[in-house]
């Protein structure tokens, strides 16, 4: 194995973990249109749906990980502020702004999340930027290089995936990511409090934390972070008969972590998968918090699709169903008849 094979590098230090693996694609070959690695993508997306994308050897790149980092460190400031200063910024279930933990399900029946998020919708930014939370529309000229960056990465990636599958041009994935229509697209960054607590519960009863099992709502996930917690599912066919497990997504050092979501797999007539992942809380990360950065690009809110169960919902309001089942406790959902809405019609709530 390599030395940029992500199980090789991290199996040393965490051999009991089961890892998923996953292709690594190169960002620089994408921005080139090499029809290899547009391939790769191509498979990668039709079977996992999450793959790495290297951002070491291009320009663009590079100023997404330098940008980043400076993000981190405003936003970690920012949520080091009294929990009641923060609340003044919470607009409701799905609204730009800052979120509480317990907000949404945890990860079993019973329980809560274990995060805090700001919200930052793509809009606010470029269109109504009065609407910012003060922080960001201070370091405006960043945030607005570093979400243009972060937007592009994803476009290509949208663009490539639309070759790969010999998209008629009217039909081109491009083409519902119109920026000059609204969308619920967003920059978030999650912060899981650490569960200094996890291995002395005396009960064994379940708590809270981590993120609930659930798809993501839009088109492209992009994922930085440095931390161990995410896990996508496996098998990624639920009808599989191979044994079912969680497989942790290594957090790899200038590479950012993708993943299809909803939407996308609807546009592609299921073609694209929108794998299934959840963030648990994991024993070597009990010391410190945990922030996870995300581009979630989504297709504009009049974009119509055929969702679960074949039926036409437009994205917005998709974005909508999701975030009120993402609220919901999972035997809550199944009385209401809406337990296939967190994890978008592939048979798991
Ligand atoms: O925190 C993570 O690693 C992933 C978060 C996630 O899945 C989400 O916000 O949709
Ligand atoms: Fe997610």
């Amino acid at each position: 194995m390599s030395n940029s094979d992500p199980h090789s590098r991290n199996q040393v230090h965490y051999p009991k973990r089961e890892l998923a693996e996953l292709a690594i694609i190169n960002y620089k070959s994408i921005r080139e249109g090499d029809p290899v690695t547009s391939q790769k993508l191509l498979e990668a997306s039709i079977s996992r749906g999450f793959f790495y994308l290297d951002l070491t050897d291009d320009s663009h790149g590079r100023q997404i990980l330098q940008d980043w980092q400076t993000v981190l460190e405003l936003t970690k400031k920012w949520y080091d502020q009294p929990i009641s200063s923060k609340m003044k910024h919470y607009n409701g279930l799905g609204k730009m702004g800052y979120k509480p933990a317990k907000e949404h399900a945890g990860l079993s029946s019973g329980t809560r999340d274990g995060y805090e998020n700001i919200r930052t919708l793509r809009d606010d930014l470029f269109h109504n930027p009065s609407a910012l939370l003060p922080y960001l529309r201070d370091n405006i000229a960043l945030y607005t290089r570093f979400i243009s960056e972060l937007n592009t990465a994803a476009m290509k990636i949208l663009s490539a995936l639309s070759t790969d599958l010999n998209l008629p041009p009217d039909q081109r994935f491009e083409l519902a990511h119109d920026t000059s229509k609204p969308s619920k697209t967003s920059f978030e960054v999650l912060r899981y409090s650490k569960q200094q607590n996890l291995n002395l519960n005396p009960t064994d009863q379940p708590v809270d934390g981590g993120h609930r099992q659930h798809t993501d709502i839009g088109t492209i996930t992009l994922i930085l972070c440095s931390q161990w917690g995410l896990q996508a599912f496996s098998p990624v066919c639920p009808t599989s008969t191979s044994p079912q497990s969680w497989q942790f997504v290594a957090p790899l050092p200038s590479h950012a972590i993708i993943n299809i979501g909803d939407t996308l797999r609807y546009l592609s007539s299921h073609k694209l998968n929108s794998p299934i992942h959840r963030v648990v809380p994991t024993e070597e990360l009990q010391d410190e918090d945990k922030f996870t950065s995300v581009y979630f690009l989504r297709a504009s809110d009049d974009t119509v699709v055929r969702g679960v169960g074949g039926e036409e919902v437009r994205a917005e309001e998709w974005f909508g169903r999701k975030y009120r089942a993402y609220e919901r406790d999972v035997g809550v959902l199944e009385g209401e008849g809406l337990s296939e809405v967190p994890t978008g019609g592939l048979g798991r709530n």
